[in-house]
């Protein structure tokens, strides 16, 4: 039996986000992705966005939220505590593998080779710790970044070493799990919340199976700015709209960073895919099956005369 994989992504609320996850649909679609995309929801996903991505040829599959302990705590943003219910995705135990992207994620390359990465490990690319949402960290204070530690050293002074390799948790590739799962939820009863939510939870969680991948399968935007010598824009296999103001479809170019024209460029390359109508699904299967027709016709042709098509099969005695 092949093994089921599929990527997912998460979707709250009755807010724009819908668009990011039909772009998302649309991008893996282009870049001829051999797998679907689910799409986990919240309850408060309104009927009409579940159509859409239903429409947009998605699995749309409904969790219910997941909530952190009881706390005081500040997240970087206010909304981060409903990410706590992406932990949802490790029961779709159907799936032997999934790569999960955040619904602010474009794919503009097959990345369907991560699925084959050895099984027993969480894939995920490094988080940068440059931006003011990280201003309450020891790293920012002190100017440390695992993207490059030789600019700013861990200073030997601090009683503690400096932070494990940290993922951000718009992407990974992960294995649906119950045991994990249900060791998930439990532990999270126990974990006193902090800034980044799940991403630091996940990262504490995962951090004896964690493996650094390329930053090229979730290129967090602040890097063109933050460490622009390991930038190689044309290079890029998934674009991470994490930054404030980066949203492309609520791109207004107003925010800090966003008058920049590889930003342009890339909120440009997000549309183009989000309105490029061969890429819906109504359009992409019915072109794909144009394009499939002279191939069927050449097979069947070529179709060794013995071979009998169940349609003309004589009926079962
Ligand atoms: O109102 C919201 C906020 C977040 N999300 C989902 O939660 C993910 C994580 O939030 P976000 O990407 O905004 O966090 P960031 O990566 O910008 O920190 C989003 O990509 C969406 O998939 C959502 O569906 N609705
Ligand atoms: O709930 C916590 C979130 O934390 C991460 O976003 C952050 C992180 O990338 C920082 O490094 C950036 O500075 C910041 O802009 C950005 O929002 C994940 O992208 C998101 O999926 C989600 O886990
Ligand atoms: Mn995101």
């Amino acid at each position: 039996m092949t093994a089921k994989r599929a990527y997912v992504t998460f979707l709250a609320g009755n807010g724009d986000y819908v668009k990011g996850v039909v772009g998302l649909a649309k991008g893996l679609r282009k870049a001829k992705s051999a797998y679907p995309l689910m799409v986990a929801i919240l309850p408060d996903v309104p009927m009409e966005h579940r159509e859409i991505l239903r429409s947009q040829g998605c699995i749309v599959r409904e969790i219910q939220p997941v909530y952190p302990p009881e706390n005081r705590t500040q997240f970087a943003m206010a909304y981060y505590v409903i990410n706590y219910s992406k932990l949802r995705i490790w029961e779709f135990v159907e799936y032997e593998k999934m790569i999960y992207l955040d619904g602010d994620i474009q794919v503009f390359d097959n990345i369907d080779h991560l699925f084959d990465l050895p099984k027993g490990f969480f894939y995920a690319a490094m988080d940068c710790f440059c931006e003011k949402t990280w201003s309450n960290s020891p790293q920012y204070k002190i100017g440390y970044c695992q993207q490059s530690p030789e600019k700013q050293p861990w200073p030997p002074s601090m009683e503690s070493p400096p932070p494990p390799p940290y993922f951000n948790a718009g992407m990974f590739v992960y294995e649906p799990n119950l045991l994990t799962y249900f060791d998930l939820l439990e532990t999270l009863k126990i974990t006193p919340p902090t800034s980044f939510a799940e991403q630091d939870f996940l990262n504490s969680f995962f951090r004896n199976f964690y493996k650094p991948i390329s930053h090229v399968y979730n290129f967090v935007l602040a890097l063109l700015w933050r460490h622009p010598e390991k930038v190689e824009i044309d290079k890029l296999k998934v674009v991470h709209y994490c930054a404030a103001g980066s949203k492309p479809w609520r791109y207004t170019g107003k925010e800090e960073n966003m008058e920049r024209e590889d930003i342009k460029i890339l909120v440009k390359k997000w549309w183009e895919i989000y309105e490029d109508k061969s890429l819906d699904y109504w359009n992409f299967s019915i072109d794909e099956q144009a394009k499939l027709e002279p191939l069927i016709q050449v097979l069947d042709e070529e179709e060794d005369d013995n071979i009998i098509k169940p349609a003309t099969a004589p009926s079962a005695a």
